[in-house]
């Protein structure tokens, strides 16, 4: 038996759980939002029946990760750090060089700063969540879980680009896709809701959150996803364009004056999808509330981000001669009714019936079909968190 924590730092959050593994029961979870935008807040759940909300903005995650740490000891989740027996962290890009999770060593941490390229937004965030639990639980054993290990069934037509094969083989340049342990946690949970062996299902996986991924998953194995190289591809996203034409790299490059990085840091990773689009904000429930009140291009960033969506599904049903089941997860997914409603609509030519008074479900597992629908569709909150402890608790066995 032992206290694990777990820290998920996304691109606009920290999330976190204190679990008893093996029984996976959670001690305390919590999630702290819109960091680096204002109206932040955070909310801690614990004691069972105990929840703590406030209002506070965070300029950035190393500030939430250190009241995050006071709050455990405050709170009474732990009556000291030594009672934590390991830590396991969520980080984005794995690379070329990991396929599974790791015990997290300096080397370890050298390899993940040596991605942080490929993930501007994410492996910084996650290497302050490494450096602020080493702080506080210096001797504590931690392990990373990467978003691109569960990827790492794809086949050579999916993750290769149409480029010169010779960068694949020089460079690591590959899809490597994201959202790893979010998509296999709603893709096997929706086996076991669906009552049939995971083995037989073709599954689309929507991760719908601040960063949004598609992917298809056949037999339980990821076959294909929208990210690639980076995060930053597939879909538009809250600050992300999703896929452009390239050329259109250079040749903002040449109107503005930027420099390639600062076109893919700061523009497309930064200033484009729906904040790009909108003016407004990043945050869906900004945008929802913009476009009720017809401000600006809410509406138009809305479609924007649900239509690319909505055409990955008939993509990806086409690339398993058919589909099951469509799950929606994370923050947009699991709570958005309306980006729902548009990324599904008319899908009825491919078997997807589903019923609107079911759709208004919010952050709650539910199938939203009717039920003589041949393709399912069930909201699946995701639970990054309870993949990551139980792939802690795995490698640190085998240590
Ligand atoms: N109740 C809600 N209704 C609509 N959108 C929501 C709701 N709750 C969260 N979201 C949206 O989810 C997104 C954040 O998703 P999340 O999965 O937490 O992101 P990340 O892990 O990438 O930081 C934001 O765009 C936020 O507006
Ligand atoms: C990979 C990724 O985009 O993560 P997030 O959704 O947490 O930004
Ligand atoms: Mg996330």
């Amino acid at each position: 038996m032992s206290k694990i924590l777990v820290m998920n730092c996304g691109s606009s959050s920290v999330k976190f759980q204190v679990l008893q593994m093996p029984e996976e029961n959670v001690l305390a979870k919590g999630v702290f939002e819109r960091i680096g935008l204002d109206q932040g807040h955070y909310s801690i759940q614990f004691n069972e029946t105990e929840k703590l909300k406030e209002d506070k903005n965070f300029s950035n995650h190393e500030e939430a990760i250190q009241l995050l740490g006071k709050k455990l000891l405050e709170l009474k989740i732990i009556e000291s750090y030594s009672e934590i027996q390991a830590v396991g962290h969520r980080v984005v890009h794995g690379g070329e060089k990991f396929h599974d999770a790791v015990v997290i060593t300096d080397k370890v941490i050298a390899d993940i700063e040596a991605c942080t390229d490929l993930a501007p937004l994410h492996n910084p965030a996650n290497l302050t969540g490494i450096f602020e639990c080493q702080k506080l639980l210096p001797n504590t054993p931690a392990v990373a879980v990467f978003d691109t290990a569960f990827h790492q069934t794809m086949p050579e037509s999916s993750y290769l680009y149409s480029l010169p094969y010779e960068y694949y083989e020089k460079y690591g340049i590959r899809k490597y896709g994201f959202h790893g342990s979010s998509h296999k946690y709603v893709t096997q949970r929706a086996a076991e809701l669906l009552q049939r062996p995971i083995e037989q299902l073709r599954l689309i996986s929507c991760h719908i959150g601040n960063g949004v991924s598609i992917a298809a998953v056949e037999g339980g194995k990821s076959i294909d996803t929208s990210m690639g190289f980076t995060p930053l591809a597939g879909v538009a996203m809250g600050t992300r364009s999703g896929n452009i034409d390239p050329a259109l790299i250079p040749f903002i490059m040449d109107k503005t004056g930027k420099t390639a990085n600062e076109v893919v840091f700061d523009i497309l990773n930064r200033k484009s999808g729906m904040l790009g689009v909108s003016g407004i904000s990043s945050d869906l429930r900004d945008i929802e509330d913009a476009a009720q009140e017809k401000i600006g291009r809410a509406e138009t960033a809305l479609e924007i981000f649900a239509s690319r969506i909505h055409k990955y599904l008939g993509s990806y049903t086409a690339r398993m001669y058919g589909v099951d089941a469509i799950i929606f997860t994370a923050g947009v997914g699991e709570n958005s009714s309306v980006i729902r409603e548009k990324v599904l609509k008319g899908l009825e030519f491919m078997g997807v019936y589903w019923d609107p008074a079911l759709n208004k479900v919010r952050g709650k597992e539910a199938f939203v079909n009717y039920p003589h629908s041949p393709v399912k569709v069930i909201v699946i909150p995701t639970n990054e968190e309870v993949m990551i402890a139980r792939d802690a608790i795995r490698v640190l066995a085998n240590h």
